[in-house]
């Protein structure tokens, strides 16, 4: 969305975290939540569905993500705004493209129960495990992002995951009335 000036009429909105702490759910709940039409990017799922990647690491259970093809792709569908990408990792997102980076929390005990459901295999889980201890996502936001757009926020109940999808969308609205339609 973009008026005839080519300004963004709609936010971009990173929510990331690492595997399991709940992104797809929130989005999901967000999406049905926003004011405004939101467009939501499984960042894993388009490296997949369209090659963005040189190869599956087997091992890891994993693809090994094309940096520069993920931006290229990306670009064209979140320059107009009003997109919502949903990715565990979010340095290589160029700041100009984004208005809030949500990152979501969760004990790391809790977290390797989802995963284990996940029949994720163990190495992999014991790498997320402790990329959720040292906090890994929330540096990397804050190192690529300045601190007033970076929100941490714990995803442990549904009531959690209500009163975030409640906070994002208050701060849409803030968003939508700092920037009136011109
Ligand atoms: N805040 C929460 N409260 C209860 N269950 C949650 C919460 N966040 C995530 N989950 C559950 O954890 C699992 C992983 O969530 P998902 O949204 O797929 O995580 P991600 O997209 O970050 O990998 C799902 O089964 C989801 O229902």
């Amino acid at each position: 969305m973009e008026d005839g000036l080519g300004q963004k009429t709609a936010p971009v909105i990173v929510i990331t975290g690492t595997p399991g702490t709940g992104k797809s759910t929130t989005a999901s709940m967000l999406l049905e939540a926003s004011p405004i039409p939101l467009k939501h990017l499984n960042v894993g799922d388009l490296v997949k569905q369209h090659g963005l990647h040189d190869g599956f690491d087997e091992e890891w259970q994993s693809f090994l993500v094309d940096d520069d093809k993920v931006i290229d792709e990306l670009e064209p569908l979140v320059a107009p705004g009003g997109v919502l990408l949903d990715w565990h990792t979010c340095g290589i997102f160029p700041e100009r493209w984004v208005d809030l980076v949500v990152v979501l929390r969760c004990d790391h005990t809790l977290l390797w129960e989802r995963l284990e459901k996940r029949d994720y295999p163990l190495k992999k889980i014991q790498e997320n495990n402790e990329a959720e201890i040292l906090q890994t996502v929330l540096d990397e936001a804050r190192d690529s992002y300045s601190e007033e757009i970076v929100v941490e926020l714990r995803s442990e109940t549904v009531e959690d995951m209500e009163s975030n999808v409640s906070r994002i969308v208050q701060w849409i609205e803030n968003w939508q009335r700092d920037h009136p339609a011109s």
